[in-house]
């Protein structure tokens, strides 16, 4: 595929308005697709003890995860960025929790410049086991 899912960059485009971004003034957007096919969206949400704030990508998980799902076909993630938007090191380790090693993943920009990855690229040697 070399374009993400329409509908999903619609939602993940459209949901950047709602980030609450008072301190960096840099929205991101993220919408996710369970495998019901429910589309579940997220925004970084800042806070001003900066450390806790929660990624878009993040968020779009979480809110998927607390709704009862637990399997994933495609995330879209955008930002403002010059390039596509690269996740941070904490959101690639919840992404290794929940994602197939392979599930799609799709890194853009509001320029409309994207790139399909996957967590085992992103997350090479991740941690995922106890034993
Ligand atoms: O993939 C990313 C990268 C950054 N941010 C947020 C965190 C913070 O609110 C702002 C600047 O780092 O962007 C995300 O939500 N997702
Ligand atoms: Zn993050």
């Amino acid at each position: 595929m070399l374009e993400p899912p329409h509908d999903l960059l619609e939602k993940a485009r459209q949901t950047l308005k709602h980030a609450y971004v008072p301190y960096s003034h840099f929205p991101v957007g993220a919408a996710l697709k369970s495998s019901s096919g429910t589309i579940y969206t997220g925004v970084n949400i800042e806070n001003i003890s900066f450390g806790l704030t929660n990624c878009a990508e993040r968020t779009a998980i979480f809110t998927a995860i607390a709704s009862g799902e637990r399997e994933f076909d495609a995330l879209v993630i955008i930002g403002e960025t010059n390039e596509p938007i690269a996740p941070c090191g904490a959101c690639r380790q919840v992404m290794v929790e929940f994602f197939k090693p392979d599930m799609p993943i799709w890194l853009t920009n509001t320029a409309g410049k994207t790139v399909q990855t996957d967590i085992s690229q992103l997350m090479p040697g991740a941690f995922d086991s106890l034993t």
